[in-house]
């Protein structure tokens, strides 16, 4: 199976509760049409609940002319599918180490067969007036996808359950994408830009499906970025995040991807305060073929960082990958220690860390925006890697993430094995969580 078949699977997986919402919302309250053929008018574009737009931009970038690095395929210029992490630079198309999705190195279109009902632009118009997307409200029949349907067992010309959109199915709809974890401002939002244009009408599951795949699609659009690489030496990657986030995992696999890139990589082991972590590390670093820095437990984590900043130099290492400890619990202790690694590098090189990765567990739900907003007092996050999206029931909380702080999402942790990182499709997510059928 593709890497994207892969990946699609295990997402899909995960979306299966707001798939059966949406189902039984529509089948609650809705009749079968007989008539597949909604004959409804064009959509208007929604001109009312605007997401708010998210700025994109690291907070506080500490080289704001710094160029990125422009190789053939870089992977900061790559939005759609490419890569979210390092573009391969010089890997051949052939099955060798590419970095991602690394086993199918044309991560294009064509593994995400057409879906009939959706018809988002490539480059989609970000400004929140344009309109959002040109959804057909009459969406090709869906009687033989759909999970219900295909459980139900229905022939193919069986008829389409449709139901008014109303107060009532809006309603609905917005417990639905809260209890998915979306948050309750995303869930009014993308409801109300849903129903623009559209109340009163009859819709069909499909239909809805369609409607919020493009909503997600947009906000999440506008976050979906690779890691920039800059030609500095050694980039700098601070990683940071609770434990258990899957920040180790995360430094391994993208060490792995970088160095498949033909990166240089060398790894810090900065949470000095658990041997366990730190040995952990050190396993990841072996498979990915990455040097890893380790200090005696117990001791100053911004030392280490210092001696592998000196040691990334000296090897002209492109980048450094700096491993951190996650004890939000005791916030001070880890303020001061982050700021301490930080100073401390600045020594060296006044503009790194060139990139702050904030590690989140998608399974933790809504407790995900808290970390975000913590780690921010704590750290200049410049970006996320959503971890543990495959057979989570929560990745709606990527949505609201989206909505709320726009902080590009530069990878998908969809596994505990080390290609198990991918870039963030939105489209992909969008139709993953929605169970929008391809
Ligand atoms: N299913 C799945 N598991 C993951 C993923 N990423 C990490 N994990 C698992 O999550 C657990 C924690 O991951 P770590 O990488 O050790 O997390 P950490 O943030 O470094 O945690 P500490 O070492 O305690 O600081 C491990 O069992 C990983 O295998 C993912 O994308 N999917």
């Amino acid at each position: 199976m593709s890497f994207f078949g892969k990946l699609k699977n295990k997402l899909f997986k995960s979306s299966s509760r707001l798939e059966e919402g949406l189902d039984a919302i529509v089948e609650d309250g809705g009749s079968a049409d007989p008539d597949p053929r909604p004959d409804l008018p064009d959509p208007e574009p929604p001109t009312t609940p605007e997401p708010d737009a998210p700025d994109v931009t690291p907070p506080s970038d500490p080289t704001p002319d710094r160029v990125p690095e422009t190789p053939p395929a870089p992977p900061q210029e790559a939005p759609q599918t490419s890569d979210p992490v390092p573009a391969p630079e010089e890997t051949p198309p052939g099955p060798g180490p590419d970095v991602t999705p690394p086993a199918d190195p044309t991560p294009t279109p064509p593994a995400q067969p057409a879906p009939p009902p959706q018809e988002i632009p490539a480059q989609p118009d970000p400004t929140p007036t344009a309109p959002p997307q040109e959804i057909p409200t009459q969406v090709p029949p869906q009687p033989s996808g759909g999970l219900f349907g295909r459980l139900m067992g229905r022939k193919p010309d069986a008829p389409v359950m449709r139901r008014t959109l109303d107060d009532d199915m809006l309603e609905q709809l917005e417990e639905l994408l809260i209890a998915a974890d979306m948050g309750v401002d995303t869930a009014l939002r993308v409801t109300a830009n849903m129903a623009e244009g559209r109340y009163g009408r009859k819709l069909s599951t499909a239909e809805i499906k369609a409607l919020l795949a493009a909503e997600v699609t947009r906000i999440m659009e506008t976050v979906a970025k690779p890691m920039p690489l800059y030609p500095t030496k050694p980039q700098v990657v601070l990683v940071v995040g609770v434990n258990g986030s899957g920040k180790t995992t995360t430094i391994g696999k993208l060490a792995s991807q970088f160095r498949a890139a033909g990166k240089t990589v060398v790894i810090a082991a900065g949470d000095t305060f658990r041997a366990a972590a730190v040995e952990q590390l050190q396993v990841w670093g072996d498979r990915a073929g990455v040097p890893v820095l380790t200090a005696p437990e117990g001791s100053d984590p911004a030392s280490l960082a210092f001696d592998a900043m000196t040691k990334a130099q000296a090897d002209g290492a492109d980048l450094l990958m700096i491993d951190t400890a996650g004890r939000l619990q005791n916030r001070a202790d880890l303020m001061e220690e982050l700021a301490k690694i930080v100073r401390v590098i600045r020594k060296k090189d006044p503009d790194a860390p060139h990139n702050t990765l904030l590690v989140l567990d998608a399974t933790t739900g809504q407790n995900a925006l808290r970390q975000v907003e913590e780690f921010q007092k704590l750290a200049d996050v410049s970006g996320l890697v959503m971890t543990k999206l495959d057979g989570t029931a929560k990745g709606g909380v990527l949505v609201a993430l989206a909505d709320k702080f726009g902080l590009p999402i530069h990878a998908i942790g969809v596994g505990e094995q080390i290609d198990d990182l991918a870039p963030f499709d939105p489209e992909e997510f969008a139709a993953a969580l929605t169970g929008l059928e391809a």
